[in-house]
């Protein structure tokens, strides 16, 4: 069951349109990336979802509520891109007087923000927030998103611009908070992390999705994978009813590339029918980065 719905959303600033005809469903428990190039309209998506900014036109329904509802910020915990933190405060104050914000019992509360900071490996939590470094820092805006235990957690790039220990810890506790049953939208520009946690993702370019589906799915509609057939004669002729998309020659071998499995036996047959042999099959799957790549160099591009 959806328990995010998007229709249709725009926004609008001024004359200038940063999201236009945006509509998704994301499951409960889904983890869901949002990815596109720099000026896409990722953090313009989530902070419509997340209730900081109203659509110029279109609906967004959350958890059964619309965003900005005060029943729907109870059930949300939203992660923004730059969080403004509290310097002077230590980070328990700080969690500890948000916690108080969302009538979450004191002792409740403190369990809660001790657990999100252990899982976040944060030592030094009685220092003051000022004083910490920008990975501590961002651990202490992510345990402030969760100090109301919301059902539904928007992360504007989570772990952008960290590094590769914290960006992990960052990485393994979202993958951890989705286990647990949370539903996670996520933008991020590194394509690594989407492919390694994302069920489903949207690629967003000029305002628009232009891709969207499992990574399989996005994948297979970008030519999905293909077998490079090398052989020393030219078994294309055997390929019946699987033409291969392209024969060449490289080196004195033949080099066939098919879009299947039973292609790539009917050009072996038709290899060795000839007296020749396959010397190499080589897969070739398109990564997340060719394929956005791919789309994000289209401008103005809808969906396919
Ligand atoms: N408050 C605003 N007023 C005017 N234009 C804005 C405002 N906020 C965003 N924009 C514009 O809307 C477009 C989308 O911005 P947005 O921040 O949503 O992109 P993004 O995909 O999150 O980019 P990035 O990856 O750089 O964070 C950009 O062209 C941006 O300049």
């Amino acid at each position: 069951m959806a328990i995010l719905e998007v229709d249709d959303l725009r926004k609008e600033y001024g004359g200038f349109t940063a999201v236009e005809g945006s509509s998704f469903e994301i499951e409960r428990g889904e983890v869901f990336g949002v990815v596109g190039p720099n000026g896409a309209g990722k953090t313009t998506t989530l902070k419509m979802l997340a209730g900081l900014i109203e659509p110029t036109a279109g609906t967004a329904v959350v958890a059964g509520q619309t965003p900005g509802e005060p029943a729907m910020q109870r059930r949300l915990g939203f992660l923004p891109e730059e969080s403004p933190l509290y310097e002077e405060m230590t980070a328990i104050d700080y969690l500890e007087f948000f916690a108080d914000l969302y009538d979450v019992p004191a002792d409740v509360s403190r369990e809660r923000i001790h657990d999100s900071l252990d899982r976040l490996d944060l030592e030094h939590r009685e220092r003051r927030i000022g004083n910490m470094s920008k990975g501590m820092q961002r651990k202490v805006a992510i345990a402030r998103a969760l100090v109301n235990d919301p059902d539904v957690l928007i992360f504007d790039e989570p772990a952008s611009g960290l590094d590769p220990l914290t960006t992990n810890y960052i990485i393994e506790f979202t993958r951890e908070l989705s286990d647990e049953g949370k539903t996670i939208v996520f933008s991020a520009h590194n394509l690594f992390h989407v492919e390694s946690i994302c069920d489903r993702i949207v690629i967003m370019n000029d305002g628009r999705i232009v891709a969207r589906g499992s990574l399989e799915e996005i994948r297979d509609a970008h030519g999905g994978t293909e077998y490079h057939v090398y052989a020393t004669a030219d078994g294309s002729r055997a390929v019946d009813g699987h033409s291969p998309i392209e024969v060449t020659r490289e080196n004195g071998q033949v080099r066939h590339v098919v879009g299947d499995m039973t292609a790539v036996d009917a050009v072996r047959e038709g290899v060795e029918s000839d007296g020749g042999r396959v010397t190499d099959i080589q897969t070739k799957t398109p990564s997340l980065e060719e394929i956005f790549l791919e789309v994000a160099s289209e401008p103005g591009r809808t969906e396919a």
